[in-house]
């Protein structure tokens, strides 16, 4: 299902010089987001920086909501993840998207303009309004976690 999602162009090189995201295939779940830069930018070894994606983006439905991932080539094989792990788009939020960009990586990584640097995922969403309860029905886990269950 498609859904239409207001998208403003906050700089007047994407569209032209660098693509408005798109699904790169029928199947796709993210959209890839491009690093709108005027120079490339060079991310050492432990660096963390902010870049701008000159897009944003007015989601507008409190039951969904834009996740921003790594892309999993940058990650595993340049170990250029995010810095925020993963970036959490409200649906209220109207200012630019930005991707914080971290090389975990041992070597400087270099970021060329328009370079695909994220994706970024539409995700549904509920919004919780709490009961407040003494106790709760029991269920078969009750309060074991973390490990409770053993490895095999
Ligand atoms: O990778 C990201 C993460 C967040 N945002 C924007 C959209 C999001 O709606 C807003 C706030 O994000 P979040 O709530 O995760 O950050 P915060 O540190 O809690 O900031 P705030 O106090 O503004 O909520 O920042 C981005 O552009 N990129
Ligand atoms: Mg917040």
């Amino acid at each position: 299902m498609m859904k239409k999602i207001d998208i403003k162009i906050l700089d007047p090189r994407i569209g032209s010089t660098f693509p408005l995201p798109a699904y790169a295939t029928p199947g796709s779940a993210g959209l890839d987001l491009r690093a709108c830069l005027d120079a490339s930018v060079e991310l050492e070894a432990g660096e963390t920086t902010l870049l701008p994606t000159g897009l944003a983006i007015h989601i507008g439905d409190a039951n969904l909501a834009a996740v921003i991932l790594p892309r999993s080539g940058l990650g595993h094989k340049h170990g250029v993840v995010l810095g925020n792990l993963v970036g959490l788009i409200d649906s209220d939020y109207q200012g630019q998207l930005m991707v914080s960009v971290w090389n975990r990586g041992q070597t400087t990584f270099i970021i060329e303009p328009g370079e695909r640097i994220a994706q970024m995922v539409f995700v549904p969403v509920i919004q919780a309004e709490f009961n407040l309860v003494e106790d709760f029905d029991a269920s078969e886990r009750g309060e074991g976690g973390f490990g409770h269950s053993g490895r095999q």
